[in-house]
């Protein structure tokens, strides 16, 4: 085992100090280690697609610690051991210690080329992805996210918004190649080895290679810096990381500022897109448009959040002009300020009249006092799953986020024969910029119509609870608090307990579990939908004539009949209505009134 054994240095520095300080303390560890030493990788990259990208070694068979794990780590690895320990079982003891964050490593394959060839073909035909019904090679992507000192992390880890950002990426067409964030406490640990440095480890124990990376651009923000975002170190490995995976976008998972944005664009140069989370999730929208009006809604969005932004054609102009022309560009930059800015004032004329036309089909619905209910929840939670078991409708219900941008109503029958509206509409998600609320506000002003909302969750998410706090965020910017909601915890199926789940939903009323998929639990949500439509509906006792029929079954289609009588003047009726309804009858009540 011992000729087998051997670890790789990957430092900041080129012949690297750390690489000689681990080396004179080696010789009492495992089994003499050869080194190498690669200089200039400086960065907490998923060590397996590093050494793929140098072609070390077939890249299945790395197992990665990551940086947390850095401190016992090098300690246990790198343990002393007499020569008689140095034994696989010894080794694989070790390495089990860590078997938590380890993926399976896969045998070494003897046939390692062509295995690698294949790999790398494999790879590059995942990077063809269908874009609006064509295939197109997909761009690499980096994820940056920051974890931030004394900002309580009210809702997602810093890891599980990074894991979303990889969704949403991924939704856009991207290929995520890696990611990293800055956090606390990870400066000294690996202490003395590299102090100063910013290094890769890898140790090969036989035909596994066990890899620790850390870096120190790890160290903590005490809060964004105002011209990166980040600090100089994580800019740094970043740059490194563009580098090894020919990044070709760096994606923040937070809002960047237009200076922000304009920083980090010069450090990581021109061939580098840098965007953050709200400009993603534009672009996903704007794919996803499948209306007019959503194409509108979106477009405004985009060029509101461009406004500011617009930086493209300084460095444009200066290049041409081979230098900085300070008045030359910004007379450009104004220029382009004003035909964006003519372009919002005529897009959002042309939003007003879709608008207007669609307010008077509202309208014309409102006329037909059918009771509209209301789907919200976090985006992906089954909310058009639902729609579609309910209706038969045929929306677009897929494993992505934001399937979903325009609303779609239709028709729900119950099994008594009462009917209500039901809407499904655009997903919500953590960190949603306020631009892009506010562009959807009129598709949302659906929402804030209707007589019930109900908040369909995915209970089997991990974070639950979490996407739960972020879509009650949003709708309290849409001011929709007075409206009843129903609370539904959906993918009961996919739980572990289903059993425990129901009895903790019914402990807390106002929840139904039910699954969308499969159809379970429909016939209490309808049953609950129902009862809370009739506290929303009002107390009517009312006269109806005899030529007024059509009223008559509308009382009885949609509100809860309690008693109806003849007389020789019309039916007399008590029941439970909706608002509009009994507007409609106003004149029908104050007949009884002066029975
Ligand atoms: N196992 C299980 N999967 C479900 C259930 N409901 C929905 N899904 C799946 O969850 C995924 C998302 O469902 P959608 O209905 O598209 O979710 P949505 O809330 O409309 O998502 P957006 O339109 O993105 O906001 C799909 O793959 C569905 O098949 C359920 O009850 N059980
Ligand atoms: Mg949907």
């Amino acid at each position: 085992m011992s000729s087998s054994s051997f670890c790789w240095i990957i430092s900041t520095k080129t012949s690297s100090s750390s690489s000689s300080s681990f080396q004179n303390s080696q010789s009492h560890y495992l089994c003499p280690l050869q080194f190498q030493s690669f200089p200039f990788q400086k960065s907490t990259l998923n060590s397996r697609n590093y050494l793929e990208s140098h072609q070390h070694k077939n890249p299945k068979n790395l197992i990665c610690v990551n940086s947390l794990q850095i401190n016992h780590g090098v300690d246990q690895i790198l343990s002393p051991v007499t020569p008689d320990e140095q034994e696989t079982g010894e080794i694989e003891e070790v390495i089990s210690d860590f078997e938590d964050d380890f993926e399976d490593p896969v045998p070494f394959s003897v046939n390692g080329e062509s295995k690698r060839e294949q790999e790398e073909a494999e790879e590059e035909e995942r990077r063809f992805k269908l874009r609006n019904g064509k295939e197109v090679l997909a761009e690499k992507a980096y994820l940056v996210g920051v974890e931030q000192k004394g900002v309580k992390v009210e809702s997602f880890g810093i890891e599980e918004s990074l894991k979303e950002l990889a969704q949403l990426a991924d939704t856009a067409g991207l290929q995520v190649v890696g990611s990293t964030y800055q956090k606390a406490g990870l400066e000294d640990c690996i202490g003395s080895i590299a102090s100063n440095d910013n290094i890769i480890i890898c140790i090969e124990v036989q035909s596994i290679v066990v890899s620790l990376f850390c870096s120190r651009g790890n160290s903590l923000l005490a809060a964004p810096n105002p011209r990166t975002y980040i600090g100089s170190g994580k800019v740094s490995e970043i740059k490194s990381a563009i580098h090894a995976f020919d990044v070709e976008t760096v994606i923040f998972d937070d809002e960047l500022s237009p200076g922000q944005l304009r920083n980090l664009e010069k450090v990581f140069g021109k061939d580098v897109r840098v965007c953050d989370r709200t400009a993603l999730i534009l672009d996903i929208f704007n794919q996803r448009a499948a209306t007019h009006e959503a194409a509108l809604q979106v477009a405004l969005a985009q060029m509101e959040y461009q406004l500011p932004r617009l930086t493209r054609m300084w460095s444009h102009l200066e290049r041409q002009a081979g230098g900085r022309v300070k008045g030359m560009g910004e007379k450009q930059i104004e220029v382009d300020k004003r035909i964006l800015r003519d372009q919002i004032g005529v897009l959002k004329k042309e939003l007003e009249s879709v608008r207007r036309h669609q307010k008077l089909y509202r309208n014309r619905r409102v006329s037909v006092p059918i009771p509209v209910v209301s789907l919200v929840g976090y985006t992906n939670a089954g909310k058009s799953t639902l729609l579609n078991q309910l209706t038969g409708a045929n929306v677009l219900a897929e494993d992505r986020l934001f399937a979903t941008l325009d609303p779609t109503t239709r028709r729900v029958q119950m099994k008594n024969g009462k009917e209500f509206l039901l809407t499904d509409t655009v997903g919500f998600i953590q960190k949603l910029p306020t631009t892009l609320v506010a562009a959807f506000r009129a598709t949302l002003e659906e929402i804030s119509e209707s007589s019930l909302l109900v908040h369909v969750v995915d209970i089997s998410h991990p974070l639950a609870e979490q996407q739960i706090d972020a879509v009650d965020k949003v709708l309290s910017e849409l001011d929709v608090s007075l409206i009843p909601m129903l609370i539904i915890w959906n993918k009961v199926d996919k739980v572990s307990d289903p059993e425990k789940i129901k009895a903790e939903a019914k402990r807390r009323g106002n929840v139904v579990c039910l699954s969308a998929l499969n159809g379970d639990g429909l016939d209490e949500f309808c049953n609950a939908i129902q009862e809370k439509l009739k506290d929303s509906m009002v107390w009517v006792e009312a006269l109806v004539p005899f030529d007024k029929g059509e009223l008559l079954s509308s009382i009885h289609q949609i509100g809860m009949v309690e008693r109806t009588d003849y007389t020789e003047n019309g039916t007399l009726v008590k029941a439970h209505v909706p608002l509009r309804l009994a507007r409609l009858l106003t004149p029908m009540r104050q007949l009884v009134a002066s029975l």
